[in-house]
């Protein structure tokens, strides 16, 4: 390989600009702040394309590969940064000492601005340990930190499980998914700080009961029934009871009860107005799987737009950041509840990715068990084109809203970065769950992995 004078410049001197060049990038944006990526002009040759001499820094194509997740829209040097760093570093594993493969691959499949937090940070003790330069004390002190929260997950995902068991859906609907640690795992991904307790307890009951309900609505319930389900939730009374078809009736109830229970929490905070948000959120939730039921049934495929509409709302994600904030305490208040109502950027784009990373891995399973037509067969059918090509028209939709989130968590906020976090992490959680199949219902493989890293084994001392 012959190289230019830049290219040993760069090669000589290069390492440490290029290194910082890109841990700014990804730390600034990380903070919010809207760094230009135009400096990285500087590493491209005449012809406009990346030196090939920056690939003998594989710290730092990695580096790069990182900083690109965090691109807005417009930003094509970041997107062009992307594929270049991503075939290189593909291409690159084989010559790599086993650690090194190890650690880019891991990134490759998972970049840590789409990880999950708590994932990333036990991953990142396990290769900080092997890294022979590590800091002792700092190494403790993360081991000793991580194990202590672990012990604090573990009693709470003890007894959210016992309320689950005393429920007993897995004998009274058997059809439905029983997932209950699994919802524990989601809301892990969305807060695992200490102080959070009381919300992962409220959106990890309702994270099952939606499961269940959302099995109904799939699986189990006739259209009829399903048009009784949906009145009484938006009725939310008890004496809606009466109507439903018996194996109706414990859902019903075990849903107004776990409501009625964050109530009694948000009256001890003086948060009662969290409620009427909640609740309304649930009631347009289940009007959407209704909906998506009419559909099925009238076997009914409609344009990707059509779809969309009711397929957001049905993706649960705003109805789950609501219930996400009832747990943040005072910083959620009802100016915050009124913005989300409004379908702020951000949470939009959450919901965008939630369905459609949803609908492109779980499509043919669901479509076997009979599933109303997912964003796959609308686009096909309303376009006339191949699975492949919807695929992909979808997934550009995909990393687009990761712009709009990438954006939206810029500086300023119009609502605290502290709970625009929980939307990113919403948006996380679904990156991993459901990047190559849907990780959440057939959770007996990696899932069981992260879940048992996160709630089984601490960080051996
Ligand atoms: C985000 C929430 C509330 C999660 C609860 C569990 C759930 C409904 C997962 C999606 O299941 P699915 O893939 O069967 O969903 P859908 O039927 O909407 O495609």
């Amino acid at each position: 390989m012959s190289l230019d004078v830049p290219q040993i410049i760069i090669l000589l001197f290069g390492e440490i600009i290029f290194f910082n060049m890109l841990w700014n990038l990804r730390l600034l944006r990380q903070q919010g702040y809207n760094v230009s990526p135009d400096a990285f002009k500087k590493f491209k040759n005449d012809q406009g394309k990346f030196n090939e001499a920056l690939t003998l820094d594989v710290e730092g194509m990695l580096s790069l590969y990182e900083a690109t997740h965090f691109r807005i829209h417009g930003e094509d040097i970041l997107e062009e940064a992307l594929t270049f760093t991503y075939s290189h570093l593909e291409l690159m594993t084989i010559q790599l000492s086993p650690s090194l493969a190890a650690k880019v691959n891991h990134s490759l499949k998972c970049p840590l601005h789409k990880n999950i937090p708590r994932l990333a940070a036990r991953y990142y003790i396990s290769t900080y340990e092997e890294d022979p330069s590590h800091d002792e004390i700092l190494l403790l002190f993360a081991k000793l930190d991580f194990n202590m929260l672990q012990r604090q997950h573990q009693k709470e995902v003890c007894n959210i499980s016992k309320w689950w068991k005393d429920l007993d859906f897995a004998t009274k609907l058997p059809f439905a998914r029983n997932r209950v640690v699994e919802a524990y795992f989601w809301v892990l991904g969305v807060y695992f700080e200490p102080q959070y307790s009381l919300g992962r307890r409220i959106m990890t009951k309702v994270i099952s009961m939606t499961s269940i309900i959302d099995d109904i609505y799939d699986v189990y319930g006739t259209l009829e029934e399903l048009q009784l389900f949906t009145e009484a939730i938006k009725r939310w009374d008890i004496s809606c009871m009466d109507s439903l078809p018996e194996y109706m009736k414990s859902c019903y109830q075990a849903l107004l009860d776990v409501y009625a229970e964050i109530e009694q929490e948000m009256i001890k905070e003086g948060r009662e107005f969290c409620l009427t948000y909640a609740k309304n959120e649930m009631k347009i939730l289940v009007q959407a799987y209704f909906d998506e039921a009419k559909w099925y049934n009238s076997n009914y495929i409609p344009t990707l737009e059509e779809y969309m509409d009711v397929a957001l709302v049905s993706s649960a994600y705003r109805m789950l950041t609501a219930i996400a904030f009832v747990g943040m305490g005072c910083i959620a208040t009802e100016d915050v509840f009124q913005w989300l109502t409004n379908n702020p950027k951000i949470v939009k784009a959450s919901t965008i990715i939630c369905r459609l990373m949803d609908d492109t891995v779980s499509n043919e399973f669901e479509q076997k068990r009979g599933h109303v037509a997912s964003a796959l067969e609308c686009y096909m059918n309303q376009h006339g084109v191949t699975k492949q090509e919807a695929f992909d028209e979808l997934y550009k939709l995909v990393g687009s809203a990761w712009k709009d989130i990438n954006e939206e968590c810029l500086n300023p906020h119009e609502v605290p970065m502290l709970l625009l976090t929980l939307v990113l992490n919403l948006s996380r959680v679904i990156n991993v769950l459901y990047k190559d199949e849907d990780l959440y219902t057939h959770s007996e493989g990696s899932t069981k992995n992260d879940i048992v890293s996160l709630l089984v084994n601490p960080c051996s001392m």
